[in-house]
């Protein structure tokens, strides 16, 4: 019952945003002729079976005249339902356009709203979040319409035969109410397990895909290691595991199967001999015998709907329950797991500055600083330095609040007044300008300056080589990781930020390509933050921020960072 309290909330909370958006007229306006038509075609369903007892009756009646008449009418019904028809599914296909635009929008940009998209990767109530926002989406709007429209068209149906099965015979009409009700119970009690199994499945081929994604991805260094017999581990263990959930879910369909083919069988069968003996006597006709055992097939059909589309329920279910979660750790307000409200507070402010921070890992497993505190004067400089593993990147990545997991307060800058180089620098798909630009798209900078940027960073020859300015390319697989660091210091002289954070963002390059970079930094006059292993870096830093690996640290002036203490850098 909890559970399904809990997937009735979470249903209601992805689909009324969309009936109460700014869309919301149009929303409702599709939603009420899906209705309509749904409503048409119920109405021509008991229109032709009033018709067909009429024929039924002038055939074993022989009566010429009125055979022709309903056959004529049947014709004329024929007629208007095919556009009722066409129609009722072109508006639901038309609704499925409109809401999946309007939800995959809102889903993309909470996604990328607060820095979701990188938050949630930390939590590990969410996996593949690309899927849910491509696939998932669609197929839950597809079957909540399809599900929608089949609950509506069965009550409709249900209601209004068991009208006409009343006018026949009330007794049948019991008899049909009281053998669906317990048909539909037992089949509910047996197929409870085919949701979970059902949810469990689509888990599973998303992680299947996400490994064969994780080997596209890193081909080249799986290529080199010779890899290939741990990767076709994993990616054959993970397909197992999506053939052993499909068994099991087909052996509980079987099962399943036996009984809802069996009842269904039975119960098909059982007018004609109720009502024979009546037949037999001369109290009913046989266009009413024909007609109600449609009418004692549709509402079984009907009743039965939950029964015989288990599956798309449990899909459906399923479906719900991905992207409830999804949302609600979207909408909540931050997409990281959090443990009694502690957090690092952000405070926007002139300069640069941590106050008594303690950073601990996402999951609040290891206290990797404790009770930090500095200060960054304008135009000044720091490096962090500290044996690997020890928590540089991490304390970048709280400057950045990306991380926020800790207690404490960093006062920062403006997020548009800093820039962030990690080590291994982001390529976007585009051409060569944007690239540059990146994270701005729209700029007058000109070539010939784009030009004399790559030249300060030594990739003078980096757009006659590659096809200019406007050639789109694979920048990751192209570029050295050298030169994309080159080129990620070109953004920032670029951009030219008041400050900067750089994160072993020029660890791949020579000493002095190094060396040059960071002269042409100092001369921008930015502020910055610098991680870096090498002592020939010291001198373009005026203090040294030394991380021990107990949470301990140390702030030291360059001209104190003596040679003894750089060993461990
Ligand atoms: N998402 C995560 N969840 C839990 N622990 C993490 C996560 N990311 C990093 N860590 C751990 O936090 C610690 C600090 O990592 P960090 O990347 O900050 O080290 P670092 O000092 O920059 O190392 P290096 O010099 O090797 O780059 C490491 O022990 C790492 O395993």
């Amino acid at each position: 019952m909890n559970q399904l309290r809990q997937y009735s909330k979470q249903f209601l909370l992805l689909v009324k945003p969309y009936f109460f958006s700014e869309q919301k007229w149009r929303a409702r306006g599709i939603l009420l002729l899906v209705i309509l038509f749904t409503l048409g075609i119920n109405f021509f369903n008991i229109v032709q079976s009033f018709v067909l007892r009429d024929l039924m009756n002038a055939v074993t009646e022989k009566k010429i005249p009125e055979f022709y008449n309903s056959g004529l009418l049947l014709l004329a019904t024929f007629a208007v339902f095919t556009p009722v028809l066409t129609f009722f599914i072109y508006t639901q296909n038309l609704l499925q356009l409109h809401w999946r635009r309007w939800l995959t929008n809102r889903f993309i940009n909470q996604y990328f709203n607060n820095q979701a998209f990188y938050k949630i990767k930390l939590n590990d109530k969410i996996d593949n979040p690309d899927q849910r926002i491509g696939e998932d989406i669609n197929i839950f709007i597809r079957q909540n319409i399809d599900i929608s429209g089949l609950l509506l068209n069965h009550s409709v149906t249900i209601i209004s035969f068991i009208g006409i099965l009343f006018s026949i015979d009330k007794a049948l009409a019991i008899v049909v109410m009281i053998l669906a009700f317990f048909r539909t119970t037992i089949i509910i009690i047996l197929g409870k397990r085919l949701a979970l199994l059902k949810y469990r499945q689509l888990q599973r081929e998303a992680n299947l895909r996400y490994s064969l994604v994780h080997v596209r991805d890193n081909s080249e260094s799986i290529a080199f290691y010779g890899g290939e017999t741990h990767e076709i581990g994993t990616v054959k263990q993970r397909f197992g595991h999506v053939l052993d959930n499909y068994k099991s879910t087909i052996d509980l369909q079987r099962n399943l199967m036996f009984f809802t083919q069996g009842t269904q069988m039975i119960f098909t069968n059982l007018p004609i001999f109720f009502l024979a003996p009546r037949y037999f006597s001369g109290q009913l006709d046989f266009g009413q015998i024909s007609q109600a055992s449609g009418a004692f097939v549709s509402i079984l059909a009907a009743l039965g709907f939950i029964v015989d589309s288990f599956d798309l329920v449990s899909n459906f279910t399923a479906e719900i329950k991905r992207l409830g979660t999804f949302d609600g750790v979207l909408t909540s307000s931050n997409a990281a797991p959090q443990r009694g409200g502690l957090t690092i507070d952000i405070v926007e402010h002139e300069y640069l500055a941590l106050q008594s921070v303690t950073l601990e890992t996402p999951n609040y497993e290891r206290i990797l600083i404790k009770d930090l505190s500095f200060k960054l004067p304008p135009g000044e400089a720091i490096l962090v330095v500290g044996p690997s593993g020890v928590g540089k990147s991490s304390l970048m990545r709280a400057v950045a609040g990306l991380w926020n997991t800790g207690t404490g307060c960093v006062f920062r800058p403006k997020r548009e007044d800093m820039m962030f180089l990690p080590q291994r620098p982001y390529m976007l798909l585009g051409n060569l300008r944007s690239q540059l630009l990146y994270p701005n798209s729209s700029s007058e900078v000109t070539d010939e300056f784009l030009q004399k940027i790559l030249e300060q960073v030594n990739l003078g020859d980096l757009s006659k080589r590659l096809g200019g300015f406007d050639r789109e390319l694979e920048w990751a697989d192209i570029l050295s990781l050298g030169e994309q660091q080159r080129l990620a210091f070109a953004r920032l002289l670029l951009s030219k930020p008041r400050y900067a954070i750089l994160d072993e963002s020029t660890s791949a390059l020579d000493v002095e390509n190094e060396k040059h970079l960071y002269q042409l930094l100092k001369k921008t006059g930015t502020t910055f933050i610098s991680v870096g292993h090498r002592p020939t870096l010291i001198p373009y830093h005026e203090q040294v921020l030394k991380l021990g690996g107990h949470g301990d640290w140390q702030l030291i002036s360059t001209e104190e960072y003596s040679p003894r203490s750089r060993e461990f850098a």
